[in-house]
């Protein structure tokens, strides 16, 4: 079995950790992992999870084919210049960071590396991700099938050309986090409307919950769907009417222009330069 290598301890490597695990694609004394400098979170994941932790960069490259990226774009050049003596054409790099470009990693080695950049989301801890992939220009079909192989036991992938990561990144990536805002805005609506908050709250999870999984399951449209919830001079109607009003859409178009704006900025501020 191959062994891979995390770079960087923090929440993706952790919700990717409980889902590659959970799925069985790698064994925990396969995984070896590391960190900046907080012992007691490595400490914590390795009895946790039962996988390797080291502090030293060049056992993981030597030992591990595939190298996960898993620290912040900011972080990255860093990590790349501890590692970069010791990486061969026959390592795959698989990048998470936002907005750093396959291009940017390439550069660290005179050798023809591998990269490939993902876009995962949280939703990899419970093997729900939905994880976009884009091959740098020295990874081909295996790479991708190895990375797409990856990221399917952690959730859905879908492959895409590297220039709409940011987009991706700012949709999916971020994703998660609009839909709990979502949850807690429900919530709050409830108990404003008088209800228990702890009522409010499991009807307003479960509803999520409900929507997405119909969607789903169904196989009928967003668009469909809600046709069907909205009884003509309904209460539906009365609270869509107003969520128009108030621009819902325009905020959730806004606030991903917004995500996406941000992963262009991050790229600058990480030294990378070129546009996806
Ligand atoms: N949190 C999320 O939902 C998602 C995050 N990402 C990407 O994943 C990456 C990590 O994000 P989080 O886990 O949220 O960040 P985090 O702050 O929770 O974890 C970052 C980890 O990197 C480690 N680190 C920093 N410098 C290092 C170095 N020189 N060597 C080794 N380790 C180092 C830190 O010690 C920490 O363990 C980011 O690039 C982010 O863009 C992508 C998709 C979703
Ligand atoms: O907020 C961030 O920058 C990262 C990237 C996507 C989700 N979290």
């Amino acid at each position: 079995m191959e062994k891979v290598g995390f770079f960087g301890a923090g929440s993706m490597a952790e919700a990717l950790l409980k889902g590659l695990l959970g799925a069985g694609v790698f064994r925990a004394e396969d995984i070896f992992v590391i960190n900046k400098k907080n012992d007691e979170r490595l400490e914590y994941i390795k009895k946790v999870y039962g996988v390797k932790v080291t502090r030293d960069y060049s056992e993981i490259a030597r030992k591990c084919s595939i190298l996960m990226l898993l620290v912040k774009p900011k972080d990255v050049a860093e990590v790349m210049e501890k590692i970069k003596d010791h990486l061969k054409e026959g390592h795959l790099v698989i990048s998470v960071a936002a907005g750093i470009t396959t291009s940017f990693i390439e550069g660290f080695s005179s050798k023809k590396l591998k990269v490939i950049r993902a876009m995962p989301n949280i939703s990899c801890q419970i093997k729900e991700s939905a994880t976009a992939i884009a091959a740098g220009c020295h990874s081909g079909e295996c790479e991708l099938k190895k990375a797409s192989e990856i990221f399917s036991s952690v959730g859905k992938v879908i492959l895409v050309d590297e220039k709409w990561l940011d987009a991706v990144t700012a949709l999916s990536g971020s994703g998660p986090a609009y839909v709990y805002l979502m949850m807690e805005a429900l919530t709050e609506a409830g108990v404003r409307a008088g209800l228990p908050e702890k009522v409010s709250y499991e009807l307003a999870v479960q509803t999520v919950f409900g929507a997405a999984k119909m969607v789903l399951e169904t196989g009928e449209e967003p668009v469909t769907l809600r046709k069907k919830v909205t009884s003509p001079g309904g209460t539906t109607m009365a609270g869509i009417e107003t969520l128009e009003k108030m621009g819902f859409v325009n905020a959730i178009v806004q606030a991903v222009k917004s995500a996406a704006r941000r992963s262009v900025e991050m790229r600058k501020e990480s030294g990378v330069s070129g546009n996806s």
